[in-house]
């Protein structure tokens, strides 16, 4: 089975993937890994441009048969059994980009990102099967056994479980807002 985790910058994918691989005792693959190994992704800066079709083709014909969790914010686009997308309230992943030395602008895109949950549709977009996770205030082993109890129970779809739009006023001071 593939697992694929995504989710905006700083929510947790990678805790989260390792800490649930090691549970289902899957295979982690890092998708940023993956893509390097197989030249689909360019180096730009400290960021890899990955070829997300070439990603989809070679990740689904590489893990077919495999059982793995695939860790990425592009992870959705694998074809994968099951996408968990782990959602953090804004203001949480403004601070955890923040801690990391963020710039401002890239800070405030993925704040944004997670605000009118660009990944969540995306994943939605590409799969049936979508497990919307939030794991603002809980631990990364709480997360994990959320994500096994909806497995274990068979559910193969949940979304709608967060809802960003009254965090608006506590992450106006991390938005661009067009001042760019
Ligand atoms: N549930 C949690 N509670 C508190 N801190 C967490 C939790 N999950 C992860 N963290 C911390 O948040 C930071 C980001 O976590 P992590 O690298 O797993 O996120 P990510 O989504 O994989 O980020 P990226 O997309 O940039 O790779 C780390 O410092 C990690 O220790």
């Amino acid at each position: 089975m593939i697992i694929a985790v995504t989710g905006t910058p700083g929510v947790g994918k990678t805790t989260v993937s390792k800490l649930l691989s090691e549970r289902l005792g899957y295979d982690y693959v890092s998708v940023k890994d993956f893509a390097l190994e197989r030249g689909l992704g360019e180096p730009a800066g400290d960021e890899v441009e990955i070829d997300v079709d070439a990603l989809a083709k070679e990740a689904g014909a590489a893990f077919q048969d495999e059982d793995v969790v695939i860790d990425g914010h592009l992870s959705h686009h694998v074809p994968a059994d099951l996408v968990v997308v782990l959602r953090l309230h804004p203001k949480d992943v403004a601070e955890r980009l923040k801690a990391r030395g963020y710039p401002r602008k890239k800070l405030a895109e993925n704040v944004e990102a997670e605000l009118i949950d660009v990944i969540l549709v995306e994943a939605l977009e590409r799969n049936g099967n979508v497990l919307e996770v939030d794991t603002t205030g809980k631990t990364p082993e709480e997360v994990v056994e959320e994500i096994l109890a909806l497995i274990d129970g068979g559910v193969k779809r949940r979304v709608g479980v967060v809802d960003w739009s009254n965090a608006y006023d506590d992450i106006l001071p991390y938005l661009m807002l067009g001042n760019d």
